[in-house]
């Protein structure tokens, strides 16, 4: 297995066999952008639902209870005081919508290859899907420096100062929010093993993800960016005023999140709900479009070093519990995700009866090597 995310990326090419439209030009909905009615799938609670997101001030005393309470019941919630000036906040914004804003021509001179890791183009996931989404995407892993000069050939210096800054800021965040996951299951940085002599997670890789949706003729037929689940430990989300990200509530259909000014969302992704032996859902999620504002969405997906084996931590495992799943590292999920995508997480999951019983569903009996 290769040894680092990019590697592992490029070792699982995937072909995406649809033609990036420029979204600005196009007047009506083109049938290669028209899925079928999204109302369909959740059609009463759509429109009525009452439940919000939990929002979490870091400052608060209580937070260990609270972010415990929001990664058991929704694997989602948002943060405030989370210690990121509005400053680089906005700044990392404009350099988005600044990136967004070039002409077609120039953005794909930055275009991400199917064994390529950066770039500019369609999402990673779109090869799983017969129609092509309603946005466009710029991926960023480890350096940004040569895609960029693609795009500012007279001077990327800006972009780059920024995009390395942000990256800096959001690593230090991830770094305490998953101690204070950690802390809400029970547990310190000693009970997980790989968190290194330095301190938690020095090594830990990350992949900076810039989404635009255009504002669409059709957004009732039309997806922003279908449901999926990240293959991280956590996701760091900055959404700029526009709403349209969606998460899905058992039971109660897609709920938005709405933008709150200044607060980031954060997603427990695969890898954590592996850690967790399962009690924390990595939760599904999606984005909708709409007819007249643009969205801007800015994502750090973070995980631990790619070598790294990730199996559920011992102190949650005892007779009642077993382990859920086996030993993977991040470089051979990315791997798995880019096989079995939705069905990624069960295939590496351990058929373990309860109480001699097997559950019901989500089990195929097949064990992480
Ligand atoms: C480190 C990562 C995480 C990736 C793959 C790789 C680089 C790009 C990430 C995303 C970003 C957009 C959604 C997603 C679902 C996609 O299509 O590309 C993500 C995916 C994942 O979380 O699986
Ligand atoms: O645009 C959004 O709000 C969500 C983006 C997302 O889910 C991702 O980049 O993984
Ligand atoms: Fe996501």
């Amino acid at each position: 297995m290769p040894s680092r995310i990019s590697d592992c990326l490029r070792a699982n090419p995937v072909y995406i066999h649809h033609k990036q439209l420029d979204l600005n030009l196009v007047k009506g909905l083109p049938d290669s952008h028209a899925w079928t009615n999204l109302q369909d799938d959740y059609p009463s609670v759509y429109l009525c639902t009452v439940e919000t997101v939990p929002v979490v001030d870091l400052d608060d005393k209580k937070v260990l209870d609270l972010v415990g309470h929001a990664c058991k019941t929704w694997g989602v919630f948002q943060v405030r005081n989370h210690g990121i000036s509005k400053i680089l906040l906005d700044e990392i914004e404009s350099t988005g919508k600044r990136l967004f804003s070039l002409p077609m021509h120039q953005k794909l001179k930055a275009s991400r290859s199917p064994d390529g890791i950066s770039g500019y183009g369609l999402a990673r996931i779109s090869s799983f899907f017969p129609k092509i989404m309603w946005s466009e995407g710029f991926t960023i892993i480890g350096s940004p420096v040569e895609h960029a000069h693609q795009l500012w050939p007279q001077d990327c210096t800006k972009f780059c100062d920024v995009i390395q800054e942000y990256e800096k800021e959001m690593k230090k965040l991830a770094r305490k929010l998953i101690l204070l996951i950690l802390g809400s299951l029970g547990l310190t940085e000693e009970d997980v093993k790989w968190a290194g002599p330095e301190g938690a997670f020095e090594g830990g890789s990350a992949a900076l993800q810039f989404n635009s949706y255009p504002v669409c003729p059709e957004p009732d037929r039309a997806m922003g960016l279908a449901a999926h689940t990240d293959s991280t430990i956590l996701t760091i989300l900055h959404q700029n005023n526009t709403s349209g990200l969606q998460v899905l509530r058992d039971g109660n259909g897609w709920v938005t999140v709405p933008p709150l000014p200044g607060a980031l969302v954060v997603n427990i992704g695969d890898l954590l709900h592996i850690l967790s032996n399962g009690l924390y859902p990595s939760v599904l999620h999606r984005v909708i479009v709409n007819r007249t504002q643009y969205r801007l969405s800015i994502a750090y997906l973070y995980g631990p070093q790619s070598t790294v084996k990730v199996s559920p931590l011992h102190k949650l495992i005892d007779q009642g519990h077993p382990p859920l799943y086996g030993t993977v590292t991040w470089s051979e999920y990315l791997g798995t995700k880019a096989k079995y995508f939705d069905k990624a997480l069960s295939s590496i999951r351990i058929y373990a009866p309860l109480n001699g019983f097997g559950d019901t569903d989500d089990h195929k009996g097949v064990t992480a090597g």
